[in-house]
């Protein structure tokens, strides 16, 4: 039997499971990689939008990813909400000693409702810290729009943003999500090969979708753990996350949770 793979979330929670830590922890489940996780804001939120946010020390950041590493070595890291320059600090710092880890760098910046989760003034750092350690950086539109400073409406416009985020901003790889633009569900995928690849995936009308940025970029990391190819790891991650949107919760008062254990369902109906 394959030894089992390991992944590494660094982002913040979700006490309704639907973003954050948990739709990442169960998205590693899903996908069949041993997760693992290391908290750095824990967030009063819900369907409905963002409460409060109660930051972690950095010296407990660092400790509890020191006492993963020492102990169980991740196959894949990936980041989401990091809320605070000194957090990427000392991420960056972190991530760029580890060797021949694949890093994905999901550049939250918001709650689905536009409740903001990092700090004021921050986004320049994200993008001058962390960014330029990624294997891939999976941004939205308008995350993708902050990164570089430009206005996104075209499919034309997602690809010209793509080559500035990789060779002006160093990352390895890019996918720029346009489920927001124009009621489409199609990502850009370009990188160092410089070719772009479009990925499609019918739409669902829906509007419970809370969680499906975090679900994108775990199913992502969750295969670069088991070292699969990245357009392939990209083109899974892609197909797990529409069928947990076609599939997701009604549950909630306010943007209902993705299904992450949708994929299983297709594809034993296979
Ligand atoms: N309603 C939808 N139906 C099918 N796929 C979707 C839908 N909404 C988003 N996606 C896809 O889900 C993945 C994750 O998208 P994500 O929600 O992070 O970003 P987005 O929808 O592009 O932006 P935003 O968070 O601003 O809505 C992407 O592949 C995106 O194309
Ligand atoms: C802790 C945390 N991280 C990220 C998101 C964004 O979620 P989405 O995937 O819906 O954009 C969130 N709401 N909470």
């Amino acid at each position: 039997m394959t030894p089992i793979k390991h992944a590494l979330t660094i982002a913040g929670t979700d006490p309704t499971g639907g973003a954050g830590i948990q739709a990442d922890l169960k998205t590693f489940q899903e996908l069949h990689v041993y997760g693992m996780s290391v908290l750095t804001s824990i967030v009063a939120q819900n369907t409905m939008g963002v409460k409060d946010i109660h930051h972690l020390p950095i010296d407990f950041i660092e400790l509890q990813l020191q006492s993963v590493i020492e102990d169980i070595y991740p196959h894949a890291i990936k980041t989401g909400m990091i809320a605070q320059k000194e957090m990427m600090a000392l991420l960056a710092t972190k991530l760029g000693s580890l060797q021949n880890v694949p890093y994905i760098c999901d550049p939250v910046m918001m709650a689905k409702n536009g409740d903001p989760l990092l700090e004021k003034d921050v986004r320049s750092f994200l993008r001058d810290t962390l960014v330029p350690l990624a294997t891939i950086v999976t941004p939205n539109i308008a995350e993708a729009e902050d990164l570089i400073d430009m206005k996104i409406d075209t499919l034309e416009d997602m690809k010209k943003a793509a080559e500035r985020i990789i060779h002006e901003l160093g990352a390895k790889y890019v996918v720029i999500k346009g489920g927001s633009l124009n009621g489409e569900a199609t990502d850009v995928f370009y990188g160092k090969s410089r070719e772009f690849h479009i990925l499609d995936a019918p739409r669902t009308d829906t509007k419970h979708t809370h969680g499906t940025g975090c679900t994108f970029s775990a199913a992502i990391t969750s295969e670069l753990a088991k070292g699969i190819p990245i357009f392939e790891a990209v083109k899974k991650a892609k197909q797990f996350t529409a069928a947990a949107i076609a599939h997701s919760l009604n549950i909630g008062h306010g943007y209902g949770p993705t299904n992450h254990w949708a994929y299983r369902l297709n594809a034993s109906s296979n």
